[in-house]
């Protein structure tokens, strides 16, 4: 497994298909923020400090309750099958092997009952896309509860699919063909509304459910001119396609605003962490409404393209948080050092994205642990080289 991040990267291509390599390393349009999400990291350089007896370093942290061997967790990752086919259980191994906590997503290709069995008593925290259908947001929770979860995290920035140039000129939407949503066709709320679609006749047009998605309706448009015969309506059986159309239907709705939160606090006890924030003000919102945790994050630059820079909306994040709920961080980590930067800007933990999908389509679960271990090295590494022996003395005089 390559240490270099770029190698792994170009390792990853040339083991997966054309399709899910674009879907997986793609962004929003001309692909600037993911760009930015990394190239901003070298607007801040750390200053190494000396003689400060290194000698024994602790990355141990606790967050949620959670204890955790790092300040690292993987994050939530929909259709992992288009990096390989055993997916979330790959993943759950490596978590499992490293005591690293795993984000189940909501877009998952394995149903999250099978992952947490697979992780055994290693922390898991549930990602959860707020569905159009109530009862189908219910049940979620419910399971998300049943498995243990940690903590439930929402995805606030991906209510609708983002303009993503290389998915939509190759004609790709994996979940048009019935992939990563092994969540809903596992769910009891979920089926019965598949059931009533085709009691209520099966051939009902997809296209109302897809107006709904402005890129899925986008992309089933460019598949249809560019490459008939992939789109929705080819998949075989009616039962598969009555399942991916009601997905389409219920897949996430528009219409939130900041005091539904108060209804998810009353249906659950479970920590409510927020994922994708990007501005102070919402901060302080999400402390208004009493949310357990924000994850700083612009979904690795696949929601809007000539968006900030992710790492260059942590530090005033950080000062409006601070310090009375964990503010955790995505979009951009690529290294140990990358981690370290974040810690001394303020972040309490990070998510790591698109290098442990990377690590998976390469090896399976050992692709995914030698990324993690890879990250931790460097980090403890960094850490004591920069002069500290825990993640608590990390800060803002760290950086140049
Ligand atoms: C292929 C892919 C699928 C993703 N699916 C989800 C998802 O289902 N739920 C979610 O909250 N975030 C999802 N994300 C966003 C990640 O959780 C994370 O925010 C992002 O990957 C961070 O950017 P980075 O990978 O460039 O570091 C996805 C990201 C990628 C690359
Ligand atoms: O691709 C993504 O970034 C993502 O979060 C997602 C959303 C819906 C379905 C599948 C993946």
């Amino acid at each position: 497994m390559p240490t270099e991040p770029s190698e792994l990267a170009s390792a990853a291509q040339r083991a997966m298909s054309k399709e899910a390599w674009a879907y997986v390393d793609g962004g929003a349009g001309q692909q600037r923020t993911v760009a930015a999400n990394t190239s901003a990291f070298d607007h801040y350089r750390l200053v190494p400090r000396m003689l400060a007896n290194v000698e024994s370093r602790d990355l141990r942290t606790t967050l949620f309750g959670v204890d955790m061997p790092a300040p690292l967790m993987l994050a939530p990752v929909g259709v992992l099958e288009l990096a390989h086919p055993r997916a979330e259980h790959e993943v759950a191994a490596a978590a499992r092997a490293t005591g690293i906590p795993m984000m189940i997503s909501t877009q998952a290709s394995v149903p999250m009952e099978d992952v947490a069995r697979d992780l055994g008593d290693t922390p898991r925290l549930y990602q959860l896309y707020w569905s159009r259908d109530e009862s189908i947001v219910e049940s979620f929770v419910r399971r998300a509860e049943a498995i243990g979860s940690d903590a439930l995290v929402v995805t606030l920035d991906t209510h609708m699919l983002g303009w993503r140039t290389r998915d939509l000129d190759l004609g790709y939407l994996p979940f048009a063909r019935g992939l990563g949503i092994a969540q809903y066709t596992s769910d009891p709320a979920f089926r019965e509304l598949v059931a009533q679609r085709l009691t209520a006749g099966s051939g009902t047009d997809v296209r109302p459910g897809l107006r709904e998605i402005p890129s899925a309706l986008a992309a089933v448009a460019s598949m249809a001119r560019h490459h008939p015969g992939k789109a929705v309506d080819n998949l075989r059986s009616g039962h598969a396609r009555a399942a991916v159309e009601t997905f389409l239907d219920v897949f996430s709705r528009s219409d939130l605003i900041w005091d539904d939160l108060d209804r998810l606090r009353e249906m659950t006890d479970l920590p409510i962490v927020l994922k994708g924030l990007q501005a102070p003000e919402d901060a302080r919102r999400a402390l208004e409404h009493g949310v357990d945790g924000i994850i700083v994050s612009n979904h690795g630059g696949r929601q809007v393209d000539g968006a900030i820079a992710s790492i260059d909306a942590l530090p005033s994040i950080v000062d409006e948080i601070d310090g009375r709920i964990p503010v955790l961080f995505d979009s951009g980590i690529r290294s140990g050092a990358d981690i370290l930067k974040a810690l001394a800007l303020g972040a309490d933990a990070v998510l790591l994205g698109r290098p442990y999908v990377y690590g998976l389509a390469l090896a399976g679960a050992a692709g995914v642990q030698a990324v993690i271990e890879h990250m931790i090295a460097e980090l403890d590494l960094s850490l004591g080289l920069v002069g500290c022996r825990s993640v608590g003395e990390t800060g803002r005089e760290l950086l140049g």
